[in-house]
C-alpha cells in the first residue's frame, strides 16, 4: 500500500492532509515535495495540471491500491478516514446521527469559516507569495465576517465540547492549519480568546499530539 501526497510544508490544505493521516496513525505514506515558489512553480506547469491538478493547485493524493488520484483537501481527508476507519481516531461519526453532524460542520467550515479566514491570510500572511499589496481594508472587512460566524461557535460550543458532539472529528480537524496560522502569524488570536467557549475548544483541538506532530514537520529542514 503506498499513499502519497503531493504538497507544501507551507499549505494550509495540505496541511489538513497531513494531521488526517496522523489521527489515522498512518505513518508510512511517502511525501512528494511541490515547489511552488516562483520562478519554478511546479504546480503551474502543465505535466502537474495534466497528471494531477487540473486547477494548478495543492495537495494532491495518489493511492497506488486503487490507483486513484484525488484533489481537493477535504476530499482527501474524507476519503482517507474512511479508508482507514478502523485505525487511529474515528474522524466521520458512527451512527447517522453523527455522520450527519459531521458533515454539516464541515460544510460550515468551508463555506462560512474558511471564507473570511482565507481573505484574511490572503492579505496577511500570503500576499507576497500571490503577488498581492494586502489590503488592511479587506482584512479589517473579512475580521468583521468572522467575528459574527464566531458568535455563532460561541453559541453552540456552550452546549458541545466539538462541533460534532462530544467526540473530535474530520469538522473539528478541518479548522486546525488555517486558524493556527491566523492566530501565530497573521496575530490575530484576540477573536478567538476573547469568546470562551471558543477558546476552550481552540486549546483543546490544537493540542493534540497530531497536530503537534505536523507542526513539527512543517518546521523540519527539507521541502
Ligand atoms: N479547495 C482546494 C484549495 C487548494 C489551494 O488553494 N491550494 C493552494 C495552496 S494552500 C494552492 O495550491 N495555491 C496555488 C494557486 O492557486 O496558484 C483544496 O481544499 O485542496
Amino acid at each position: 500500500m503506498t499513499i502519497t501526497v503531493y504538497g507544501s510544508k507551507i499549505s494550509t490544505y495540505t496541511l489538513r492532509v497531513l494531521v488526517t493521516l496522523s489521527e489515522l496513525d498512518v505513518r508510512d505514506y511517502k511525501w512528494a515535495p511541490v515547489n511552488m515558489a516562483a520562478p519554478v512553480k511546479e504546480h503551474h506547469s502543465h505535466e502537474f495540471k495534466s497528471n494531477l491538478q487540473p486547477f494548478g493547485q495543492v495537495p494532491v493524493m495518489h493511492d497506488d491500491d486503487c490507483d486513484l488520484t484525488l484533489f481537493e483537501s477535504r476530499a482527501i481527508a474524507r476519503y482517507l478516514a474512511e479508508k482507514f476507519h478502523s485505525q487511529g481516531t474515528p474522524l466521520l461519526g458512527t451512527t447517522p446521527r453523527e455522520k450527519a453532524l459531521v458533515n454539516q460542520w464541515i460544510e460550515v467550515e468551508s463555506q462560512n469559516f474558511n471564507k473570511p479566514v482565507g481573505q484574511i491570510l490572503l492579505h496577511t500572511v500570503f500576499s507576497k507569495n500571490y503577488g498581492i499589496t494586502g489590503s488592511p481594508e479587506v482584512v479589517e472587512e473579512n475580521l468583521e465576517k468572522l467575528e459574527k460566524v464566531l458568535d455563532v461557535y460561541e453559541a453552540h460550543l456552550a452546549r458541545s465540547k466539538y462541533l460534532a458532539g462530544d467526540f473530535f472529528s474530520l469538522a473539528d480537524l478541518h479548522h486546525l492549519p488555517a486558524t493556527n496560522l491566523l492566530i501565530d502569524v497573521a496575530k490575530k488570536g484576540h477573536v478567538f480568546e476573547s469568546r470562551p467557549h471558543v477558546s476552550s475548544w481552540w486549546k483543546s483541538i490544537s493540542s493534540r499530539p497530531a497536530f503537534r506532530d505536523c507542526l513539527a514537520f512543517q518546521k523540519s529542514p527539507g521541502p
